[in-house]
């Protein structure tokens, strides 16, 4: 046996396979990296070590009795056969290049353990900027580049309770600590326990070198419902609601508004735009109004409605201060209907977008929880925010504009948009539809990975990424802040005696009064395109000041319109059901 060796090649060997006698199976076990010298060709410059890895391992003895193994008398074992299976990987050559041998080797080359030079060169495994874990199985650190992270997106894959707001919150964490800009859609108030310090074993966090931190410096949660529903969220999010446009108001909600809708919401628009510098949408619905056809009563309706939703404001909240280096600003859509939280992220990706595009703002990464809800497949549902989410999938790199899809549901979300994702962390998935989902959208995936999806422990999740050479497993780190995806524990609710019910109801408490600033033009900005390496290097622009010496203009008192009567079955129940959808969760 030859010294260090833990095996030996045996039997029919190819360029692709081979199979090799275990010795130490503590080194030899599914999944283990090992290494072999290549000296069967005649030129010395191919000579080298080639990587494999074993994909399978057989234990058998034929020298035993079974009657004695029923007794449990099968004391010794040592002359067991272990057997692995192992593919060939292969290895860098001077240019860089991954080589594969043409000629097989021999029967009877010693095999050993890789050793993380070798690992890590052969895969690919070359960033050192993000620490996400260990290759499983080994002390190898799995350290992603951050360009390539953020420019050409990734995606965050796996059923349901496997993982996945923990690992997105190691990349995150790891991204905040390399000053990147996040805006953060989050739908079940998970991403603020970021602020918080992480508990766990020393010996954990020794292991996956990193120290427990809190980001609180540098989280900040905003809340499109109100404090009162969202009492721990830092600031109001709110959008524009001033001079809004036909087309603003339209893709707010498509599908209720008609052509001749539209048609009566342009004349209103026009008429305010040569009458007032400024307007707000009470002055449209006033203008609406005055419009003679029955049909208004319907604009009025759905106009109405979305006022009520008290998103819009005078004072919205500005891209700038959502993007800034160094800072993550968390949306928490605790209390939001789900038609709600579509129109806002609309709305908000597209000005995040166009910010980018115009350099008010660093390049950063946007990150969509629950992504099959904002950007579902075609034949699922349809929502106002997946073309926008489609647009900075495909051109958002261009811009330095990146994006982190997460969801339990791949198969369900825009194959345009998972199609775009460069870095693919995919955790356990069982769900037949949910594999195939991630299999079409990854090159040269074999039944042996959906065969290890299904089978992933939690906390281990399997790296796809454009940058290294085949899909690797990696024991995610612990993380530095504190986990906020807990699921309820049922019983122990049951048991815990019900709260008296608060003094006001949360829908009664006042939001502060802001006053309506005139709306500045978007200073003329060249748009820039960024190109690799450019994301850790980000050109920070001022945003536009704001007046702080503003008077607001007069405000119109509209005589109230008449409330709304049904006019035919089909007017009454669209503007109705538009008020359920929007206030399905808040009351
Ligand atoms: N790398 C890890 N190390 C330690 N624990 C982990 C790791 N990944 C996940 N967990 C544990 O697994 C549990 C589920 O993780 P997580 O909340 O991220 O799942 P999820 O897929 O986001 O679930 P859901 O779909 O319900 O939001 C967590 O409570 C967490 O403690």
């Amino acid at each position: 046996m030859v010294r260090g060796s833990v095996g030996v090649i045996f039997g029919e060997t190819g360029t692709f396979e081979f199979k090799v006698m275990v010795f130490d199976s503590s080194k030899v076990y599914r999944g283990a990296y090992v290494k072999v010298w290549h000296d069967a060709s005649s030129d010395e410059k191919d000579h080298t070590w080639v990587l494999g890895q074993v994909m399978a391992i057989k234990r058998y003895s034929d020298s035993f009795s079974i009657e004695e193994a029923m007794k449990g008398q099968r004391a010794d074992k040592s002359d067991d056969k272990i057997v692995a299976e192992v593919v060939i990987i292969g290895s860098r050559d001077e240019t860089g290049m991954l080589r594969a041998p043409v000629i097989p080797f021999s029967p009877g080359s010693p095999i050993f353990a890789a050793d993380e030079g070798l690992t890590r060169s052969v895969l690919g495994l070359t960033g050192n900027e993000m620490n996400i874990g260990m290759l499983e199985g080994t002390n190898i650190k799995v350290q992603l580049s951050v360009n390539s992270l953020v420019q050409k997106h990734c995606s965050i894959l796996a059923k349901t309770g496997s993982g996945k707001s923990y690992t997105a919150s190691v990349l995150l964490e790891e991204l905040l600590d390399h000053n990147i800009p996040m805006l953060i859609l989050d739908p079940h108030s998970e991403y603020s326990s970021l602020k918080v310090e992480g508990e766990g074993s020393s010996e954990d966090f020794a292991r996956f070198g990193v120290k427990p931190k809190g980001y609180g410096n540098s989280i900040k949660v905003y809340t499109p419902a109100s404090k009162a529903i969202n009492p721990d969220a830092d600031e109001l999010f709110r959008l524009n609601g001033m001079n809004l446009t036909v087309r603003d108001l339209t893709s707010i909600f498509p599908d209720n508004f008609s052509t001749t809708h539209t048609g009566i919401l342009y004349e209103a628009i026009q008429k305010l735009r040569v009458e007032m510098e400024t307007y707000t949408i009470e002055d449209i619905i006033f203008e609406v109004g005055n419009d003679k056809s029955k049909a208004k009563w319907n604009v009025i309706n759905v106009l109405e409605q979305i006022r009520d939703t008290n998103i819009l404001s005078p004072n919205p909240t500005s891209i700038t201060e959502l993007f800034q280096k160094g800072k993550a600003a968390v949306i928490d859509f605790k209390g939001v209907a789900p038609e709600l939280q579509s129109m806002i992220v609309a709305s908000l990706c597209s000005s995040l977008f166009e910010a980018r595009k115009l350099n008010q703002i660093p390049p950063g990464m946007l990150v969509v929880e629950e992504a099959h809800n904002y950007a579902p497949e075609k034949g699922f549902s349809k929502t106002s925010s997946t073309d926008i989410l489609r647009t900075i999938a495909s051109e958002g790199r261009k811009f330095g504009l990146g994006m982190m899809v997460i969801s339990q549901r791949p198969a369900r979300v825009d194959k345009n948009v998972l199609s775009q994702c460069g870095t693919q962390v995919i955790m356990k998935v069982t769900n037949p539809n949910d594999l195939k989902a991630i299999s079409k959208g990854l090159e040269g995936v074999t039944s042996y990975v959906e065969e290890e999806l299904m089978r992933l422990p939690p906390g281990v999740a399997m790296l796809v990424s454009n940058e290294i050479e085949r899909p690797v497993l990696v024991d995610i780190r612990i993380r530095k802040s504190k986990h906020g995806g807990e699921s309820v524990n049922v019983l122990k609710a049951a048991r815990t005696p019900t709260p008296p019910p608060p003094e006001f109801a949360a829908n009664q408490i006042p939001e502060p009064v802001t006053p309506t600033p005139v709306r500045r033009p978007v200073p003329a900005v060249n748009t820039v395109e960024i190109h690799e390496h450019d994301v850790l290097d980000i050109p920070v622009v001022d945003s536009p000041g704001q007046d702080t010496n503003f008077t607001p203009p007069p405000k119109r008192q509209p005589s109230r319109p008449p409330r709304v009567e049904a006019t035919n079955g089909e007017e009454s129940e669209g503007g109705g059901k538009l008020f359920k959808k929007l206030f399905r969760a808040n009351r």
